[in-house]
Parts: C-alpha cells; structure tokens; sequence
C-alpha cells in the first residue's frame, strides 16, 4: 500500500481503483475454517476502506479464475490479444494450488465443461482450457508428501527430499492441519516425528510420484487424479514459485537435455546440508531445506503430471516478468475489472494517419486556389463595370 501511495500521484489517488482477489491460500482457510477466513476478509476490508484509493471489493477468486487471468496476463503483456496471435499457455506453482491454462485447437468443452473458460478479446474467440489443482501448490504437495510417509505415525521419517544432515522436528498437528491431507491423519501418532535427510533425488521422485493418482481417468485422455486434458499444444510460460524455485537451482535453461537436468538435481538433492547452509547464508532456510523437494516436485507434474516430454519441455519458458510487470493473475484480473480489454477490436480508422494529414493538406490546398479564383473574378467584375456601382 505504501508502494502504491507513492507510485500514485496522491491527486490521483480517489480515483484509482482498489481491488483485492484472494487465492488458493484463503480458498483452503475457507473449506477448513469459514468464520475464520471472513474475520480476515472484515480485517482486511475495513483496512483498505480507509485507504486513499478507491476500494471496490475483496473475494476469493475460484481456481479457474486464477488459470484464467494469469493466462491474459502473460498474452496480454506479450501483445498477442491485439494482434491475434498463436498464444502463450500459462503455468503457475503457487504454495496452495497449481494451475495450467492453454489454448488448444482440440478443446471446445464438449468433452469437459468444466475446464472450458470462453473469452472474446479484440474481436478473437477463445475456447481457454483451464484446471486448477487445489493442494497442488508447492506447500500443500510437501505437506500430502509427508502424510503419506507418516500414514503409520512413526517417530523418525528419512526422507530423501531434504538435503543429508538435515534434521528437524516436525509436529503432527501442525503437519496435518490442512484441509489437503487432515483426514489421513494417523489414528495413534505420537506428538511429533523427527525428519532426517538423505538427499537421494531417484527416490524423492518416487516418493513425489505417489501423491499423484493415475489409476482413473473417465475421460478420452487424463492429466492426474481424473482430471480432463487435452494433448498440450504451443509454447508455455511458467512463473510465480516455477521461477522461484528453478532459478535458485539454476535450471531455467528448459532446453538442456532431460538427462543433464536430472544429474543437476542429484548432485543438488545429495550436497550436505551443512555445505548448503555455508554457501547460501542469506537465504531463507525454509527455501533453502525445501528446494531439492521443490525441484524434484515441478520436474514431477510437468512431466508425469501434465505430460511434458524430453522434446516439448523446451516449449515452456520460466518467466518472472515481461516487459517489466509480474507474470501472474493480479494483472489479468485488474484489467478485467477495470474493463481494460475489450471484446471487440476498436474500430479501424479508413485511413492510416498520414492518410488524413494528406487529404486535409490537399482539402486546404484547393480551398485556397478557389478563394483566389473567386478573389480575381469579383475585382476583375468591378474593374469592367465601374458605373453599375452608382
Ligand atoms: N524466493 C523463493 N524461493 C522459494 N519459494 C518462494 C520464494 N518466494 C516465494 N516463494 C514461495 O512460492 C510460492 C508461490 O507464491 P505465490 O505468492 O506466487 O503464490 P500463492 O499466493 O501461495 O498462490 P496460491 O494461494 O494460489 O497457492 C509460495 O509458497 C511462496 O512461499
């Protein structure tokens, strides 16, 4: 807010709209503890009334409106709405959910209308598949991850997603206080477990694996857990924690061979922690401890989850901004609020601008000719008629 005073000029302020959308984060407050996420929502509310700017609402947006915007957002900003381009898919890793948005010229909705999102943005139809997985988000996959190694209720867990030597307590119910894995919760559990770090990258993959289902799928063709989707199709944009997380392990290069990304994991997965600590003290270690799980996991649903394979993972680029604005949902849904994209294309002028200048130039040319014209005539009328005056 006080970025925003100050990017703002303050006579400014009374008229620049406010919005707040809330994400996958308060969805789960919501589901676990509704009184609880409206206090925030009061809390929340009540400070940006009295804010200088003009406060227009606050709401939780649902899943498909966060694959949605940030969708415009990314085609927006690469100038492909106005020009009518192939677009750009978009792929966000939040903490909560995850989500992936794509155009596909074999998805009209028939199949799954529930992924369908229409839009008309200067004057294009789009048929925008969209599936945003609740508990997909980096956090919540740690979280389902642990739970199912803890299904037992054991008092020490090794896991081979945190670094060897990591070594940590970990609290039953706070791992398990989360709509996402609360009623796996083990009957007898201790208070807590101690978790031990092995950093073997081969068996955190298959320990990732297992909190995807691939068992069903009711449909012609299936990500994970059920879930309709259609062949991927086009080149995407990965942002938010897909940026975070790849660029600290500096794996934002999606044209290495899949080979040479995965032995960057293993050696990272299998540097001691200690080494870890030593050579990044400034960063937050609850990053740092989780980035081998982090990796392991968006390598995971990229490929297992959404069917990226050795050839097409190329076609996604890790992004954090274009053009100097963040990639991500809050863009597309200011300007979809604000109304700043229309359906329909504005209307073509007849004639470009150098058009116009030409014809009122020759306009002007020719009025001036025949005022002369007309100039002469008259004083040449007077000058042969001179007595008609009296
Ligand atoms: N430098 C970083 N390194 C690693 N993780 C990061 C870094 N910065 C932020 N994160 C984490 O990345 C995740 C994505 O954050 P973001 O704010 O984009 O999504 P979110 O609000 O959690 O989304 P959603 O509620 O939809 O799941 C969060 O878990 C956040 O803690």
């Amino acid at each position: 807010m006080l970025k925003a005073r100050e990017a703002v000029p303050s006579s400014r302020h009374g008229e620049t709209p406010l919005y707040l959308g809330a994400t996958a984060g308060m969805r789960l407050l919501n589901i676990e503890n509704a009184s609880a996420s409206d206090a925030v929502f009061q809390a929340v509310e009540a400070a940006l009334h009295s804010s200088p700017f003009s406060f227009r609402g606050a709401r939780i947006l649902s899943g498909q409106e966060e694959g949605a915007f940030g969708w415009v957002t990314v085609n927006y900003l690469d100038d492909r709405l106005t020009q009518g381009q192939e677009t750009t898919g978009a792929l966000d890793l939040g903490g909560a959910s995850t989500q992936i948005s794509f155009v596909s010229a074999r998805f009209d909705g028939t199949e799954s209308p529930d992924n369908l999102m229409n839009f008309r943005l200067y004057g294009n139809d789009y048929n925008l598949y969209t599936h945003s997985y609740l508990c997909y988000g980096k956090d919540q996959a740690l979280r389902k991850m642990l739970a199912l190694q803890t299904a037992s209720g054991p008092t020490s867990l090794s896991d081979p997603c945190f670094h060897p030597g990591y070594i940590r307590t970990r609290d039953y119910s706070e791992l398990y206080a989360s709509p996402c894995v609360a009623r796996s919760k083990p009957q007898a559990s201790p208070r807590n477990f101690t978790l031990k770090g092995t950093g073997d990258f081969d068996s955190c993959r298959t320990a990732v694996k297992k909190i995807f289902d691939f068992s069903k799928c009711n449909f012609s063709r299936c990500s994970f857990n059920g879930v309709f989707q259609p062949e991927l199709q086009g080149s995407f944009g990965a942002f938010s924690a897909y940026y975070f997380v790849l660029d600290f392990l500096n794996l934002t290069d999606t044209a290495a061979p899949m080979e040479t990304i995965k032995d960057k994991l293993r050696e990272y997965c299998a540097t001691p922690w200690a080494d870890m600590q030593r050579q990044h003290p400034s960063t937050k270690v609850k990053y740092l401890a989780e980035y081998c799980f982090s990796g392991t996991y968006i390598l995971t649903l990229l490929t297992e989850g959404y069917n990226f394979t050795a050839d097409t993972f190329k076609d996604i680029t890790i992004i954090r901004k274009i053009k100097g604005s963040d990639a991500g949902w809050t863009l597309g849904y200011m300007l979809n609020l604000t109304n700043m994209v229309p359906a329909e294309a504005p209307d073509a002028p007849p004639l470009p601008h150098a058009g116009y200048v030409s014809v009122m130039v020759l306009t002007g040319l020719l009025l001036g000719v025949l005022l002369l014209f007309i100039t002469y005539t008259l004083s040449k009328t007077q000058c042969s008629n001179p007595h008609k005056i009296v």
